[in-house]
């Protein structure tokens, strides 16, 4: 049984033309696709595609005006606004993209207590600290304020609370945003294990050089559809493993492949 399975999900906003006239805007549009435990499946797409949505769509806090319609199954079970409260932090993690999804006035390392307390897990003081110590923050840190805390600092601790409740999934916007290459490297390679020990990643991005070596499948979001998705394997060479052209663009577009300078292929 697939750990996530997504079914013919859309989400809609109201938009009201005159005083009357209301009609619904998709910003996410008839999506369907699975993801297994021990996978990492990376959803890439330009800004404006839909990926925030969806992942908020998962830990059920879309604005209160989104309509939604389809279904989200977890390990078969449907997501609905009873169960959520259960599974947040428990069995669903969400490493947010934004550090306004941290609350100002608590303390780091009381917000990371608390996510502890969430998932119903025993997480004792070691488990903190050692949390902390893996994302590469330190007891200063855990003792500031969110807003004491630079940008790529905020998504690490964003990381620690997402994970620390050893969620069976979890789900990560843009988790590297702001940080260097060693610690989005390290943040990356952390994700990698946490699906190779049984659990299912989401990796939301729009750096697709930056996840394929850390993905089994790529799922392309464009304009709030699911245009295609690919075994990470299929980007390689000149891409003629791929299936969609939309892929291939995407593949071929990326500096890092110097497709004009390849006379087979000029
Ligand atoms: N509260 C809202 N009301 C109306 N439209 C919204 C609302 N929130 C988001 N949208 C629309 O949904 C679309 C998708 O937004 P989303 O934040 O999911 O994009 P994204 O792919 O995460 O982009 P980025 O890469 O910039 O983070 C956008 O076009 C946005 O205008
Ligand atoms: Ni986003």
């Amino acid at each position: 049984m697939m750990l996530l399975s997504v079914q013919d999900f859309s989400v809609g906003f109201r938009r009201y033309d005159g005083l009357l006239h209301q009609r619904i805007v998709l910003a996410l549009q008839g999506l369907s696709f699975g993801l297994d435990r021990g996978e990492v499946l990376a959803i890439v797409g330009a800004s404006g595609a839909g990926k925030s949505l969806l992942a908020h769509a998962l830990f059920d806090i879309l604005p209160p005006n989104a309509i939604t319609a389809g279904q989200l199954l977890l390990d078969g079970v449907k997501l609905e606004r009873s169960n959520w409260p259960a599974h947040r932090g428990r069995r669903i993690g969400l490493v947010p993209q934004s550090a306004s999804h941290l609350d100002p006035l608590t303390r780091c390392a009381k917000q990371l207590a608390w996510a502890a307390r969430r998932s119903g897990r025993k997480v004792g003081k070691a488990a903190l600290n050692q949390t902390l110590a893996r994302f590469g923050l330190d007891a200063s840190t855990a003792h500031a304020f969110p807003h004491q805390l630079s940008g790529g600092m905020a998504r690490r601790l964003m990381l620690a609370i997402a994970t620390i409740g050893q969620p069976d999934l979890i789900v990560a916007d843009e988790p590297t945003s702001g940080l260097d290459p060693s610690n989005a490297i390290a943040v990356l390679t952390h994700l990698r294990q946490l699906a190779d020990a049984g659990n299912g990643v989401l990796l939301i991005t729009h750096d697709l050089a930056q996840a394929l070596p850390f993905a089994n499948r790529v799922a392309i979001l464009q304009h709030g559809k699911l245009v295609d998705v690919e075994p990470a394997s299929a980007f390689s060479g000149n891409g003629a493993a791929l299936q969609s052209a939309y892929a291939r663009a995407l593949w071929h577009s990326m500096p890092e492949n110097h497709f004009s300078a390849d006379p087979a292929h000029a």
